[in-house]
């Protein structure tokens, strides 16, 4: 592995205190930290809260390393990197929002200077193939809207050439909707190498109370 981890804060995780404490969101957390893994949870109960706390951690732990964010579409890449503003306390100035409209030249600085990158899956393999992002530095994978992970798709794609070049990352899958059927999650599973599975409806014991508030707010 080309990136070490920083000695210091690899000694622990962290868990900011911004928002109150929601024991399901923490559990998720914790459970997801080491392992590549899917988080299946209804909209609204802060999937890019627990995406921002595991982001938050990899970057602590990995000083030269870079974290990406991937959405399916660019509104998308442009909401999501607000809220994690918002949420997971990365300085913004280490984040940036890569688009395929960027030349190639200000992609490269982009890659060498920043640590956070929010773009979708097909500007994310371009900047693969051609090497403007190194490989071998991506420790993070945070992957929205995962059920979309599946035959062609460019998060498949992605996940592929990650793996073939660089097996040594890990992926955070986010999805309020993983597939109605076993075999579409499986395909989730297989494509995007999930190892570990966080999955939550409506009717878990530990988000009713969440759930109640947002109806009668
Ligand atoms: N622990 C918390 N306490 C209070 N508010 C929270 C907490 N976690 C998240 N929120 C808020 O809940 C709202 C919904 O969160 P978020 O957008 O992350 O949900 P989501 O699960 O990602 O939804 P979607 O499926 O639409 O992407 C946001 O306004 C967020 O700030």
């Amino acid at each position: 592995m080309k990136l070490q981890a920083d000695a210091e804060a690899a000694q622990e995780w962290i868990y900011p205190l911004n928002h109150p404490k929601r024991d399901y969101q923490y559990n998720i957390v914790r459970n997801s930290l080491f392992e590549n893994s899917l988080v299946a949870l209804p909209t609204g109960l802060g999937k890019t809260f627990i995406a921002g706390v595991i982001m938050l951690n990899y970057y602590r732990w990995f000083p030269e390393g870079k974290v990406v964010f991937v959405a399916p579409t660019k509104p998308l890449v442009a909401q999501q990197i607000e809220a994690c503003h918002h949420t997971c306390g990365i300085p913004r100035s280490d984040t940036v929002e890569l688009t395929g409209h960027i030349p190639s030249s200000k992609r490269e600085v982009h890659w060498r200077n920043k640590r956070v990158f929010f773009m979708t899956p097909q500007t994310l393999i371009n900047d693969l193939r051609t090497g403007t992002c190194d490989v071998m530095d991506l420790v993070l994978l945070v992957v929205d809207e995962a059920h979309r992970a599946t035959g062609g798709y460019a998060y498949s794609e992605v996940v592929r050439f990650l793996m073939a070049k660089n097996p040594h990352f890990r992926v955070l899958a986010l999805s309020a909707t993983p597939g109605g059927k076993p075999e579409a999650v499986q395909t989730v599973v297989d494509s995007l190498h999930i190892s570990h599975i966080e999955i939550r409806n409506e009717d878990s014991l530990d988000l009713r109370q969440y759930i109640h508030k947002k109806k009668s707010s």
